[in-house]
């Protein structure tokens, strides 16, 4: 509110705007400023600060719980889990090793060396010892004392040269004779102790003859200087990102506007810079700009790892510059010498940029991956089979649509297995998908009926998958290229409508679904499949689209874009969504053919002692899924829309008609029972019987039989397809 101008309490002093409190506005100034407007009703009143003066007291618990989360580590993060651990020990001790044996073979070099040198390393000592002994260093400070008449100071400067002369003289006599003496002794001595003194005397002599700038040894190691981290280096580069924000930012508080909430610090393999961005700019706006942050910081693009912490807010960012490049590592697979896996400790996948070990939940999972093509799907796949293959208890049904054979070495251990692009191989594919269906209604039912005592959460443990009587064992299925059975005009809709049935019931189940796609579109990928999984790995993609429908619908938006990747030079790095409490870039680790097959013959034998070998690998006969027909359809099929009621026995008869595998049985049940077993087929859809009056197909005289109405039929029809899409 404003104050009247004719209160005598009014002081000028008020009229200044206050940069603590409201502004008191000049009321004449105001009204003569604006004198064509109507005059404003002058209120009464006092001024009310909208702030209030003083330090504004904050709570220490809160400010406590803020210092918290900028806490430094007390155990180092590579000392935090043992495996990293293990990791940074083994490579701290291969690199030592490496620099060892290096040496070592090159020792023949460095004698060759001492010898060339030890000639100018005589010369060298000869003339040093002679220099001493005369006091030859003395000479220039003798001689301008000479030339500066100052002959007192060259009488002192004689002086105490002869003293130092006599002195050094004896002393050169005593280590001449000590030579004397010690060649005298290595002539009685073994010839090999004459090689060895003479050895060490070449050596000296050598150390003693070497050039200014050539060193006797050559590094094993080059020495790559990385340029440290500053903060002037990280504002210089965000300042030149062309990012509207930061720049206006910038230009108005150079000092302030990009704020570093911890000290610039090392972190694993590389540097981290924890930043606020200026007000207005988001983690997304620098995630854009990656590849002028990679020239701006004058490091490769595959050293640069900016990422958001949005438990913070938006403009929290976290810059992570590695001293190697992402793109020029193999992760190596922890699973390479693993004798055996436990897959409900999930399966290690790859490494984070900063090194980490980052691990795949599996049991009550799903995983989707997608990429363009020859990205890293399969391996991906590949290295998550490791892990599957290893744990002896989990049941295997790998699938790869493509026909190059890529997971051929684990078919031995799998219970169900193809590789192909051919139709049948699809059909095996969509067979799979029908059996897991019904497999997750079986476990569903069985699940139930355990006591409560050993499934109080009723969902697969341990314990219950290692009771293989109970039939509650991991089951897993791969389905690499998935693309070439969902978009399959035969096979392709049922397929998605299993896999979005096993998606949604089968995680509880102990049922896991892994797809990997290289067309990740509507037709390829059914929304119910991309909706509903819970681990999706997003390699290289092209597009927004594509990157949503592997990451989940606004994670373009959300700054986690797997088109940042480089095509190829960034093949097995991609974002990792659901399997860690936030998004990360990880590269997959991989495992070439020979290594997978080392792991698969591990693996059969691992089963074999198990005695969990099971179907194809037993060299059974595959199980196929019975004809499934839509029943529903099928009585729409029969019954034209012209006719609105008609008995169940008439349409049992035209369904085996129709469909005589599925139906024929039906047809050839008596009266009663025919019409009874339609009626029992259409409970589960609701649909009920009722009397209907019609007329045998084959004439005859009218009457009321229990019959359908073909609206009842279309009305289960919509029901059931509206549950689907919910
Ligand atoms: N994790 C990785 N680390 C290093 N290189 C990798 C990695 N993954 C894949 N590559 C490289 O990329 C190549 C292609 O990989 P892969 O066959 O898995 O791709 P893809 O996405 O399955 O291809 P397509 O879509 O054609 O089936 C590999 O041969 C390998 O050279």
């Amino acid at each position: 509110m404003t104050q009247p101008p004719d209160d005598p309490n009014h002081d000028s002093k008020d009229d200044q705007p206050d940069d603590k409190g409201a502004d008191i506005v000049d009321l004449n100034a105001a009204r003569s400023g604006r004198r064509s407007e109507p005059e404003p009703p002058v209120l009464e009143g006092e001024v009310l600060r909208v702030d209030q003066p003083g330090p504004s007291r904050t709570d220490w618990r809160a400010s406590l719980e803020r210092k918290a989360t900028t806490r430094q580590p007390i155990i180092p993060l590579w000392l935090r889990s043992r495996a990293e651990a293990i990791e940074t020990l083994r490579w701290a001790g291969l690199h030592y090793a490496h620099v060892a044996s290096y040496q070592l073979v090159r020792t023949p070099l460095y004698a060759g060396r001492l010898v060339a040198r030890a000639p100018l390393g005589l010369v060298r000592l000869v003339s040093g010892f002679v220099r001493w002994t005369f006091d030859l260093k003395g000479e220039p400070a003798r001689i301008a004392a000479v030339r500066k008449s100052d002959y007192d100071g060259y009488l002192k400067l004689s002086r105490q040269r002869d003293i130092r002369v006599r002195a050094r003289g004896w002393m050169t006599g005593l280590i001449l004779l000590g030579l004397l003496v010690l060649a005298v002794v290595t002539v009685n001595q073994p010839t090999a102790a004459q090689w060895g003194m003479l050895a060490v005397a070449v050596a000296l002599l050598g150390i003693l003859g070497k050039p200014a700038d050539r060193p006797l040894i050559n590094r094993a190691v080059m020495a790559s200087e990385v340029e440290k981290l500053t903060s002037d280096i990280v504002v210089r580069a965000l300042s030149v990102l062309g990012i509207a924000g930061i720049t206006q930012a910038l230009s108005k508080n150079p000092k302030d506007a990009i704020r570093f909430v911890a000290p610039i610090t090392r972190d694993g393999p590389g540097w981290r810079a924890d930043i606020d961005l200026p007000y207005g700019v988001t983690v997304a706006d620098v995630l854009d700009r990656r590849k002028q942050l990679s020239g701006a910081l004058r490091r490769p693009l595959g050293c640069i790892w900016p990422e958001g912490d949005p438990s913070v807010h938006e403009g929290r960012l976290i810059l992570w510059v590695g001293d190697k490049d992402l793109s020029k590592t193999v992760v190596r697979s922890p699973l390479k010498r693993a004798s055996s896996h436990d897959v409900f400790k999930g399966v290690p996948f790859g490494n984070d940029p900063r090194g980490r070990l980052v691990t795949v939940p599996l049991i009550q999972h799903n995983v989707l991956i997608g990429s363009q093509p020859g990205q890293g799907k399969t391996s991906s796949i590949r290295e998550l089979a490791a892990g599957i293959v290893l744990d002896a208890t989990v049941e295997a049904w790998f699938h790869e649509l493509k026909g190059t054979g890529d997971l051929d070495p684990y078919d031995k251990v799998c219970h169900r297995y193809v590789s192909g692009i051919e139709d049948e191989a699809i059909a095996y594919a969509a067979d799979s998908l029908t059996l897991l269906r019904k497999e997750v209604m079986r476990r569903s039912a069985a699940l139930k009926a355990l006591p409560a005592d050993l499934c109080p959460d009723k969902r697969i443990t341990r314990q219950i998958a290692d009771k293989r009587s109970l039939g509650l064992h991991p089951l897993v299925c791969i389905i690499d290229e998935c693309q070439n059975l969902f978009a399959h005009p035969e096979y392709g809709d049922k397929a998605g409508d299993d896999a979005e049935f096993i998606i949604k019931l089968g995680r509880a189940l102990g049922v896991v679904l892994i797809l990997a796609t290289q067309r990740p579109d509507r037709d390829s990928l059914p929304t119910g499949i991309s909706a509903n999984v819970s681990i999706r790995f997003c390699l290289r993609v092209a597009g927004q689209l594509e990157n949503d429908m592997i990451l989940g619908t606004s994670a373009y938006k959300n700054g986690i874009r797997a088109t940042v990747f480089v095509p190829e030079k960034d093949a097995g790095t991609g974002y990792l969504v659901g399997a860690t409490p936030m998004p990360k870039v990880v590269k997959a680790a991989y495992l070439n053919t020979p290594e997978t097959q080392l792991i698969a013959d591990r693996a059969y034998a691992l089963r074999k002692a198990r005695g969990t070998l099971s179907g194809h690998a037993l060299g059974e006969t595959p199980e196929q899924a019975a004809p499934s027909f839509d029943l529903l359809a099928d009585i729409l099929a029969v019954v034209p829309p012209s006719e609105a009621k008609v008995w169940n026995e008439t349409v049992v008869d035209r369904l085996a008609e129709l469909r005589p595998d599925a139906y024929g049985a039906w047809a050839a049940l008596e009266g009663g029972a025919k019409t009874a077993q339609l009626t029992t087929a259409l409970k589960p859809y609701g649909v009920r019987t009722m009397q209907v009056w019609g007329t045998p197909e084959s004439g005859g005289k009218g009457a009321n039989r229990i019959g359908i109405a073909r609206d009842d039929i279309t009305t289960a029809i919509t029901q059931r397809d509206k549950g689907k899409a919910s």
